[in-house]
């Protein structure tokens, strides 16, 4: 499947679909189902999901879907066919707090790499969206804009930006290791890896835990952004049911900040 402006206006066409049933659940009374990993659940996943799925087989006839909520029956052959990985969304504790930083992420996998990736922030108005060789781009309030991730000045502090709700340990002793003034922004969901594709932060570093469909659609507008997503042996995540669900310790930054922030003393 060519990735074409054609197949991302798709794409953001659904997620902006998905936001708005989430943002009727948003204006009103969230219910929370605890999942049996204990993390929460609303109807708002839940009928995000249902929209994603159907516009997805409607537009993209036989394409595998893996969602966090919900699988295509099993197809021979489909761990190498590309297949869209979605969380219809996350962030769902900012979601139930209310602080508006959750995102519908939409990507498209190939050989292993997202392709095609969509990032929707419904409660900020905020799309991100990019694909090989097109470029990663966002629209809000003020239009459409290129995105372009940028490389740490020495001379400043290296922005870091975290989870707003799963820390780790390993973060602060990450953090301390440092050569070099910081600060640190906690900020909910794949906005992260966002933040960073427009220049708003430089570090993403990741010990918790997370799933492929939390990190394949913002890492492929990251990628297109000048930037990249590392496991911590310095190879670019990888996405695929053959694959482990749970990601590897990562980080995300500018491609060329990659090497030293991965190799502090
Ligand atoms: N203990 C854990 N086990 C598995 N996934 C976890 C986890 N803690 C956080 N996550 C993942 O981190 C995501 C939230 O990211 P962040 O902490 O950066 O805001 C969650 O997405 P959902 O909200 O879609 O469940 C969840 O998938
Ligand atoms: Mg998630």
């Amino acid at each position: 499947m060519n990735v074409t402006t054609e197949l991302l206006d798709t794409l953001c066409a659904i997620a902006g679909e998905a936001g708005h049933a989430i943002m009727e659940v948003y204006e009103g009374d969230i219910a929370v189902i605890d999942k049996a990993d204990q993390s929460p659940l609303t109807v708002a996943d839940m009928r995000a999901d249902a929209i994603i799925r159907a516009r997805l087989e409607a537009a993209f006839p036989g394409i595998y879907i893996l969602s966090e909520e919900s699988r295509s029956p099993e197809q021979a052959g489909a761990d190498h066919a590309p297949f869209f990985l979605v969380d219809p969304l996350d962030g769902t504790k900012e979601f139930v707090k209310r602080n508006g930083e959750f995102t519908v992420n939409i990507a498209l996998i190939a050989d292993g790499v997202p392709v095609a990736g969509v990032v929707y922030a419904p409660a900020l108005s905020t799309l991100y969206y990019g694909g090989a060789g097109l470029g990663a781009w966002c629209r809000d309030a003020g239009g459409l804009r290129p995105l372009q991730a940028v490389r740490w000045d020495p001379s400043t502090p290296l922005q870091v930006i975290g989870s707003r709700s799963h820390g780790a340990e390993e973060l602060n002793a990450w953090l301390q290791k440092l050569p070099c003034a910081h600060e640190f922004v906690a900020a909910g969901s794949s906005l992260k890896f966002c933040r960073i594709a427009e220049g708003a932060a430089h570090a993403y570093p990741r010990f918790g835990l997370t799933s492929q469909w939390d990190t394949a659609a913002a890492h492929c507008v990251l990628n297109n952004a000048g930037g990249a997503v590392l496991a911590l042996d310095g190879q670019p995540l990888r996405y695929g049911m053959g694959l482990p669900i749970l990601n590897s310790h990562f980080l995300a930054c500018h491609a060329a900040d990659a090497n030293w922030l991965l190799n502090l003393p």
